[in-house]
């Protein structure tokens, strides 16, 4: 039996049986089997991906990476037309955008690398089409932006869900708070600092690490709130990645103003008409608070602070990662910063490469 066949199969199993205190192991179990196989799939595909198509990839660059997933015909190429400096080229048929568009969003001195990814990411996880290529590039995103079609149903938008999730993309969530790590020898550890409120018992983890073949490990549970697909997951960390999404609705010209409100009321939703230019600012500065990105200006000494172009760098950065983001030798060279602004104790503070940055902070830089 292939893969494909042995997804499909497992897949049909979990569908027949019922979801219940008896059988919550052995649908356990059966999730752990799928996340292997998906697994085994992206991988094989990896192998052979080469030759015929359209290449897929595309360098990185600017402050940040945006990701765009949506069904054909939902308005991404208009997004990107009206918001980002690259015109993307809009055809009135279904898949048009076969390869990928990428965009620069230009705010608050940020550049935003904008990625139309092709429709071709459903059924990714059941090994069609090209992508692979897709999911990984949608991995490598700060944020995914879902594009929605106000006037379509809400399958859209489970049917993408699903979709992530099946190739280990995770959206709005944490990290689970588990430590796993595999050992050489000593058997299996399992500690529950407190309690377990959920379905992870230790004989579901137990039997789990039986079928992935793991005999020692140490586990330990950090949060009552944990699942068995949370410890899924952190058996299978590296494939996992957590993404934040933003939903954005478009085309809300053509539905009714109740409808409007509905979807603008979800969680991290916003609603837009690319057509009306109709909330396109919104879904900027929603973009720009998502990403969650601090600005940093720089100062020489004894001249006032350059506004106009400041440095960007992800929140909680440091005074190094500043650095390193101006030159990977930067630090090398690296003598004090003098930071004023939110994150300093006094204006200016001096401070070392440790130092936490804040959003709008001056900093001026001493070389040895
Ligand atoms: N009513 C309405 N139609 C819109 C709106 N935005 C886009 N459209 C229409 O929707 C169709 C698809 O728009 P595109 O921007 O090409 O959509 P896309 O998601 O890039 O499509 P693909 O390239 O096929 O993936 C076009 O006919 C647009 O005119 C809107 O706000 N309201």
């Amino acid at each position: 039996m292939g893969v494909v066949e042995k997804i499909k199969a497992i897949e049909e199993e979990m569908a027949r049986t019922q979801k219940n205190k008896a059988t919550e192991h052995h649908l356990g179990l059966l999730k752990g089997k799928l996340a292997r196989y998906r697994q085994q799939l992206l991988a094989d595909e990896a192998g052979s991906s080469g030759g015929g198509g359209t290449g897929f990839e595309v360098a990185k660059s600017g402050d940040a990476r945006a990701v765009l997933i949506g069904y054909p015909s939902v308005g991404k190429s208009s997004l990107l037309g009206k918001i980002t400096t690259t015109k993307a080229e809009i055809a009135h048929y279904a898949f048009t955008t076969l390869t990928s568009v990428p965009g620069v969003l230009k705010y608050e001195g940020a550049e935003i690398q904008i990625v139309d990814l092709p429709g071709i990411i459903y059924g990714a996880s059941e090994g069609k089409g090209r992508g692979r290529q897709v999911i990984s590039t949608a991995r490598t995103a700060d944020l995914i932006i879902m594009i929605l079609d106000a006037t379509k149903s809400e399958y859209q938008r489970v049917s993408l869900e699903r979709e992530l999730e099946a190739v280990g993309i995770r959206l709005n969530k944490e990290k689970p708070n588990i430590y796993f790590k595999k050992k050489e020898t000593g058997g299996i550890k399992i500690t529950f600092t407190s309690p377990s409120r959920t379905n992870l018992t230790e004989e579901a983890i137990k039997l789990l690490l039986k079928d992935y073949k793991i005999h020692n490990a140490d586990v330990l549970v950090r949060d009552d709130k944990c699942t068995i697909d949370d410890f899924i997951d952190a058996l299978n960390e590296k494939h996992c990645t957590y993404t934040k999404c933003l939903y954005v609705y478009n085309k809300i010209d053509a539905v009714s103003l109740e409808e409007v409100d509905r979807l603008a009321r979800e969680p991290n939703t916003v609603v837009m008409s690319c057509e009306m230019d109709l909330g396109l600012d919104d879904v900027v500065e929603e973009i720009w608070f998502q990403l969650n990105l601090n600005r940093v200006f720089t100062k020489k000494r004894g001249i006032k602070p350059d506004f106009s172009d400041p440095l960007v760098v992800r929140s909680n950065s440091t005074i190094g990662d500043l650095c390193h983001s101006i030159h990977r030798e930067f630090k090398d060279q690296f003598k004090y910063a003098l930071v004023w602004g939110s994150s300093a104790k006094h204006s200016p503070q001096k401070c070392g490469l440790n130092h936490k940055i804040d959003d709008e902070d001056v900093v001026s830089l001493f070389t040895k």
